[in-house]
C-alpha cells in the first residue's frame, strides 16, 4: 500500500481507508476551546513531574514524516497531573507547517502556532515496552510544546545542527552533545489535558495528551531547516508530489472533540 503522508494523494483524509482508527472518536489533535476547559482540583493536587537523562538521548532519525529522536527510556520518568503509575520518555520530534502562519497540531481557539513539539511516554507500571503500551487506552502520554515564531532556541539548535545528516528517509545519526528534553519545556506548566490518539498512523486511541499553555519561542531559520528534510530515500525519485520530496508540511488538521472532557490546570 502506498505509504501514509502529508500530500493530497496519501494525506491525512484518506488514512482511514489504510487506518481505519484513523476515523475513531478519540482522535488527535484537536481545537482548544478554552471556554470549554474545566479546571480541576484533582489536578492541582498532584503536579506534574519529569526527570529526564540528557545523557540518554541517543539517535536522530528521518522517518520520511520528519525528525525524530530517540532516547533510552532508563533513568527518565513523567509522573502526576491526570497520570496514574510512572511514564517514561521514548523519543520526541516536531511537527511543521509550509510558512510559520501554520503547523502546529492543536489550535487554540482556532488559532495556529509555528509547530509543535511532542515528548513521548510510555506507561512502565503496566506495559513493557511503548509498543505495547500504544494498544491500551492508558499506555502512552505526549506532552505537547506550541512553537512561535521568536529568538533562536538553542536546546532545538542542537537537533537543527543534525538535519544535514539525515537529509533523506531512513538516515540517521548519533546524538554526540547530549539534548535536555526539559530545556524544551515552557517556564510556565499550566496545561490542558484530554483523551485522544497518535496523530500518524495507525492513530491508536491511546494517548493522554497533556498540551502545555506557554508557547516556546523558535526561530524562523530554525523551522527552515526543518522544510529542508526530504520524505524520499537518497538515490530513489521523489514519490511525492510535493515540492521536489521537501518535508515542508506535516501537521495532521484537528478532529472533533465530540463528547470528551477538556481539562486544565493552572491559569
Ligand atoms: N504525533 S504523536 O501523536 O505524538 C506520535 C507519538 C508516537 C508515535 C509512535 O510511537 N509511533 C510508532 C508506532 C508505530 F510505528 C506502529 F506501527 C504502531 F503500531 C504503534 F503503536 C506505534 F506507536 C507516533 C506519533
Ligand atoms: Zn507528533
Amino acid at each position: 500500500a502506498a505509504e501514509w503522508g502529508y500530500t493530497k494523494r496519501n494525506g491525512p483524509f484518506t488514512w482511514a481507508k489504510n487506518y481505519p482508527t484513523a476515523a475513531g472518536i478519540r482522535q488527535s489533535p484537536v481545537d482548544i476551546d478554552t471556554a470549554l476547559a474545566t479546571s480541576d482540583s484533582s489536578l492541582e493536587s498532584k503536579p506534574l513531574r519529569w526527570k529526564y537523562v540528557p545523557q540518554n538521548t541517543r539517535t536522530i532519525v528521518n522517518s520520511g514524516h520528519g525528525w525524530r529522536v530517540d532516547v533510552d527510556s532508563e533513568g527518565s520518568e513523567l509522573v502526576g497531573g491526570p497520570l496514574e503509575g510512572t511514564y517514561k520518555l521514548q523519543q520526541f520530534h516536531c511537527h511543521w507547517g509550509s510558512s510559520s502562519d501554520k503547523g502546529s497540531e492543536h489550535t487554540v481557539d482556532g488559532q495556529s502556532y509555528a509547530a509543535e513539539l511532542h515528548l513521548v511516554h510510555w506507561n512502565s507500571s503496566k506495559y513493557a515496552d511503548c509498543g505495547e503500551a500504544a494498544d491500551y487506552p492508558d499506555g502512552l502520554t505526549v506532552l505537547g510544546v506550541l512553537l512561535k515564531v521568536g529568538a533562536k532556541n538553542p536546546e532545538l539548535q542542537k537537533v537543527i545542527d543534525l538535519i544535514p545528516s539525515i537529509s533523506h528517509r531512513g538516515e540517521k545519526t548519533e546524538v554526540k552533545e547530549a539534548i535536555d528534553p526539559a530545556k524544551m519545556l515552557p517556564k510556565t506548566l499550566s496545561y490542558w489535558t484530554y483523551l485522544g490518539s497518535l496523530t500518524v498512523p495507525p492513530c491508536n486511541e491511546s494517548v493522554t495528551w497533556i498540551l502545555f499553555k506557554e508557547p516556546v519561542e523558535v526561530s524562523e531559520e530554525q523551522l527552515a531547516a526543518f522544510r529542508s528534510l526530504r520524505c524520499y530515500k537518497r538515490g530513489e525519485e521523489c514519490p511525492c508530489d510535493e515540492v521536489d520530496g521537501l518535508l515542508i508540511s506535516n501537521y495532521r488538521p484537528t478532529l472533533p472533540l465530540g463528547t470528551r472532557e477538556l481539562r486544565e490546570c493552572g491559569s
